[in-house]
């Protein structure tokens, strides 16, 4: 399979895929979304591998959510195949593939690249990654799992703070706050997240998969969440609101929401 948006590669027990546009700070459209989603299937299918690393190339990005400059040129975040913006089956693979999924985060890792971190088994954060939501400040919202979810992960006070203020925290207050399981110097987080994964390859493939779909059960009915959410976030984003942050974003400018509030 050739990919253009990823890399994948077998390393070991281990599938490793990485988000491969640094340019963008690895921000995905709608191709690298379903280029993961063909990835991680791969990843499922392969007898070989016990687990999954989701990492992205270079220092600066884990993944900055959706590629909001696409979204300010064509108001959507671009061609697929399939005619669809799948972020919301790749969350829901992430979770369904019955392998552990160690996040690797090697760099900033916000918006909806900071959701996709949330939903792996377990985070690995360099010593220079930075985590934090942004849909606020850019018009988006990636709600379902990515609010709801990470409540479970940090509680509700901390996962609304998150949400509502878009501040940036760096690897220790994440590892404090229980968002990642291990803080590493950066030059060694590719051989961590591999030691973890040959770690794990030991155990009982079918003992985790009865776990991981186990923790699952308690939360998949935010998987219904998460459907209204992407629909209501197709409507919104194309909206002039929504609009505005994309747009803002793209002009290095700040964004002007106050002729959009409307309580009523
Ligand atoms: C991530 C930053 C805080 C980094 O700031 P810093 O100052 O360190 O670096 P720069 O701002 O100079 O960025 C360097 C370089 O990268 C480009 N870039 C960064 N992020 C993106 C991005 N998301 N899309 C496109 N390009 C990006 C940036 O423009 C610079 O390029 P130059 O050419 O100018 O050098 C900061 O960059 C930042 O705040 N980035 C935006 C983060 C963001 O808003 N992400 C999107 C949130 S919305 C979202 O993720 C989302 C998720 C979903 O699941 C959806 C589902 C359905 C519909 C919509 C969804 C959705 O919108």
């Amino acid at each position: 399979m050739s990919y253009e948006d990823i890399r994948y590669e077998i390393d070991g027990p281990a599938a490793v895929i990485a988000i491969d546009r640094p340019e963008r700070y690895n921000a995905f459209r709608g191709r690298t979304v379903e280029e993961l989603i063909k990835a991680f299937r791969a990843a499922w299918a392969d007898p070989q591998v016990q687990a999954v690393i989701l990492t992205a190339t270079g220092e600066k990005a884990f993944c900055t959510g959706g590629d909001v400059k696409q979204r300010a040129e064509t108001g959507d975040y671009g061609p697929t195949e399939s005619g669809m913006f799948e972020i919301g089956n790749l969350h829901k693979l992430i979770r369904d593939i019955p392998k552990p999924v160690i996040a690797a985060v090697n760099g900033i890792a916000v918006g909806g690249g900071h959701v996709l971190h949330v939903l792996c088994d377990v985070s690995i954060a360099s010593e220079t990654a930075r985590f934090g939501q942004a849909g606020p400040k850019v018009g988006s919202f990636d709600a379902g799992f990515g609010t709801a979810y990470l409540a479970r992960v940090v509680g509700e006070k901390k996962a609304r703070e998150i949400w509502f203020w878009c501040r940036q925290y760096d690897a220790t207050e994440a590892e404090r706050m229980g968002l990642v399981n291990a803080v590493v110097p950066a030059a060694e987080l590719r051989k961590t997240a591999l030691e973890w994964a040959r770690e794990v390859a030991e155990k009982s493939p079918t003992a985790i998969r009865f776990c991981k779909q186990s923790f699952n059960a308690d939360t998949d009915h935010q998987a219904g969440l998460s459907n209204l959410a992407m629909s209501a976030l197709d409507l919104f984003t194309a909206s002039p609101e929504g609009l505005e942050g994309a747009i803002a974003f793209a002009e290095k400018r700040k964004p002007d929401f106050a002729q959009h509030v409307n309580w009523h």
